[in-house]
């Protein structure tokens, strides 16, 4: 048995920590506010500021996990490095968590290490180093903190009067101490998907078939799986997902994100060194492993026999609309159709657009994704009145 240490204990935690203990291992689960989703299912769990990195090196030699699973990016990484010397597994590792949290690493890695295209992009620290950088990409442009998840702190710039706006939103949007901004050229994509990629400690680096999805402001709102791409789109993914997680090291589950042009160009826009909210669809049973499944036994190191399409499915999520408290679920409308399963992830305190739930729809492996759309869409609207 292993002891596993979770930092960050929301819905995606929730998911691993169940596949983690249905094969019987240890899981302290944390965040920095009690009660959260993998903390309901956890052995035990503890409440502290994971970016404060003495609180962090204490918890850590409290409970002295054999893993450590970082499950969001708010976390004083730097300390990850100390705890992977000392002989514990960090997943899938204490390089690519720190490449990961901050856009310049990773942006530096993939553009100008490995070579991929991404969007053309620029930073910058003042509001003037920001306005040059507006100029030299052009309009329209995407600004967001370097440190920053789930659209916080981004917005779609149109003209010069919007900059003023976005560079003060960046600024509040913003995680951690880092206060800088990447300036980046607006994709005119076709549509956007995730490649589920799953790094082994021994065996070769696995795909889950691709997961089309959709973002508003940044933050994801519906996804499906299978979405269809072309053969020769899906090799250029794979060889780059193939690539950027190699560079960064270690055995799990990544999300890598990618914009599709019209043109059917792949061009790669960031990546998570965990599971991602988009492939949440897979707990609708789209592959014979969910996404949380594949995490775990990657950062075990146990065999994944394979990974297969077993139904089409689709998600939608649940989002609060009011402050304070809990919002009362009606789960009868979503439950009433069949093919249909709804999770709640249990948080304890709802703000307006904080996601407290996703709804679940699936079909046979051939079936068209659109329908599973609409119903998931449809019945996510009923959770929450
Ligand atoms: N350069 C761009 N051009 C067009 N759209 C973009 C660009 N960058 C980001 N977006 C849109 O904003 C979404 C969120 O961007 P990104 O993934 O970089 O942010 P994030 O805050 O790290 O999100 P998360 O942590 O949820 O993945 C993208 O999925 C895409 O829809
Ligand atoms: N795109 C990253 C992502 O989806 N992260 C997931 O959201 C939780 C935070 O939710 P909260 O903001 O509602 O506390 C995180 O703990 C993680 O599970
Ligand atoms: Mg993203």
């Amino acid at each position: 048995m292993k002891k596993i240490l979770l930092l960050g204990s929301g819905e995606l935690g929730r998911e691993f920590v169940i596949a983690a203990k249905r094969a019987g291992q240890y899981v302290v689960a944390c965040d920095r506010y009690a009660g959260a989703p993998a903390m309901q299912v956890a052995d035990e769990c503890d409440v502290f500021s994971m970016l404060d990195g003495d609180a962090l090196d204490a918890a850590v030699a409290r409970h002295k996990p054999d893993i450590i699973v970082p499950e969001i990016e708010a976390i004083r990484t730097e300390r990850l490095f100390d705890y992977e010397r000392q002989g514990m597994q960090v997943v899938p590792s204490a390089r690519a968590v720190n490449y990961t949290m901050n856009r310049r690493a990773i942006r530096d890695l993939a553009a100008k290490e490995l070579g991929l295209r991404t969007a053309r992009y620029h930073y910058a620290k003042t509001f003037d180093e920001m306005k040059a950088a507006a100029a030299d990409i052009g309009f329209p442009c995407v600004v967001k903190p370097l440190m920053s998840s789930s659209g916080h702190g981004q917005s779609y710039v149109h003209s010069e009067a919007e900059l003023e706006k976005a560079f003060n939103d960046a600024m509040e949007g913003s995680r951690g101490d880092v206060k800088e901004v990447i300036v980046e050229e607006f994709i005119d994509f076709d549509s956007e998907f995730t490649l589920l990629t799953v790094t082994q400690k021994e065996g070769p680096t696995l795909f889950c078939p691709p997961i089309g999805h959709v973002q508003k402001g940044g933050d994801y709102r519906e996804s499906w799986q299978p979405y269809s791409i072309s053969a020769e789109a899906l090799a250029a993914a794979q060889h780059i997902a193939g690539r950027v997680t190699e560079a960064l090291t270690g055995a799990g589950l990544w999300g890598v994100e990618f914009f599709l042009t019209k043109q059917g160009e792949v061009i790669f826009s960031e990546l998570s060194p965990r599971p991602h909210d988009t492939g949440m669809v897979t707990l609708g049973h789209t592959t014979n492993l969910s996404e949380f499944e594949l995490h775990f036994r990657a950062v075990m190191g146990l065999p994944i026999a394979g990974i297969h399409l077993e139904h089409a499915g689709a998600s939608a999520v649940v989002l609060a609309k009011g402050e304070g408290g809990v919002p009362e679920y009606n789960l009868v409308d979503a439950l009433s159709e069949d093919y249909t399963r709804v999770r709640i992830f249990g948080k304890p305190e709802q703000h307006p657009g904080r996601r407290m739930g996703v709804v679940l729809c699936y079909g046979p492996a051939d079936a068209d994704t659109t329908p599973l759309r609409d119903k998931a869409k449809r019945l996510a609207a009923t959770v929450i009145r």
